[in-house]
């Protein structure tokens, strides 16, 4: 029986254990994702009806008969991942997950963007770079950086977004769009949460969409939004639907009844743009 370390495996276990480090291929199921989106299938399956065979969306999206192949492999990727369900008589058909990519014109818009947001390559390339990054300075190379994002673009999140105003409004309208579909679901299915609040802080609220939504639908609740003093400055509106607060988190929070903190994950910070 091999062994590592003084454990045994057994031969069965290590096959087993060797399907786990098939993770390495997670990236075909977000890439398909990425590519499915970029094309806008949900769209062209909710044009056909509901459903659609594989000569269907060549069709629909204008694309070469010879990728065909290429667009099956997607299309089985996404179905086996619960993106989309595929019929036994080959067409392809919309989940819970892909209705949300739908854009049907209601209110509550799609996740496409957002969906997007998390594949995108500024986004991507930092994460490839994680290894190079742990290992900058133990090697000699540069270790200044104080994460992987900031070793692949010379600066943090808000630096490139203040340099790059097309990816600085792919990624407002991503957080719009993941906004719109949260509090649609949160103020009409969950109404209940915000009874008994007076006052609310968003916090890290951005142009306070969220706030905003809250403000809209309980006149009652006095909604802020705390931001950092350049993001406030560029994006309060000034309609006094919401107070805004320029200041930072990690210093003072305005009291209120309830805190908000949406897309606020120390985690993703720390891999991405945050120390
Ligand atoms: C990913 S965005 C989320 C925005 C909004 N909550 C949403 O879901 O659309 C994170 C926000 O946190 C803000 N932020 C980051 N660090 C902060 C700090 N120390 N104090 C206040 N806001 C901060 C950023 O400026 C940004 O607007």
């Amino acid at each position: 029986m091999p062994q590592c370390n003084g454990t045994r495996f057994s031969r069965s276990e290590l096959l087993q254990a060797s399907v786990e480090l098939r993770h390495a291929l997670g990236y075909v199921k977000s890439m398909a994702l990425r590519c499915a989106v970029k094309l806008g299938v949900a769209d062209a399956i909710h044009r056909r009806g509901g459903s659609a065979s594989l000569e269907d969306l060549l069709a629909e999206l204008s694309l070469d008969a010879s990728r065909l192949p290429c667009l099956r492999g997607v299309m089985r990727a996404l179905a086996a991942s619960g993106v989309f369900a595929e019929g036994s008589d080959g067409e392809y058909r919309l989940t819970a997950a892909s209705s949300l990519l739908v854009d049907d014109g209601s209110s509550r818009g799609s996740l496409a963007p957002a969906t997007l947001l998390f594949v995108a390559p500024p986004f991507v390339t930092p994460m490839l770079n994680l290894a190079e990054w742990l290992l900058a300075g133990a090697d000699g190379s540069d270790s200044t950086a104080t994460t992987a994002f900031e070793m692949t673009h010379g600066g943090d999140l808000w630096d490139v977004l203040g340099r790059d105003a097309v990816l600085s409004d792919f990624f407002n309208d991503a957080l719009a769009s993941d906004t719109r579909f949260v509090m649609d679901i949160a103020i009409r299915g969950s109404a209940q949460v915000f009874e008994g609040i007076a006052s609310l802080v968003d916090v890290g609220g951005a142009t306070g969409a969220a706030a905003r939504a809250v403000a809209a639908a309980f006149r009652s609740i006095k909604c802020t939004v705390l931001d950092l003093p350049q993001v406030i400055d560029a994006v309060a509106p000034v309609d006094g639907l919401v107070d805004y607060v320029a200041g930072d988190m990690m210093e003072f929070v305005p009291p209120a009844d309830a805190v908000l903190l949406k897309v606020i994950s120390k985690t993703v910070y720390l891999l991405l743009a945050f120390k």
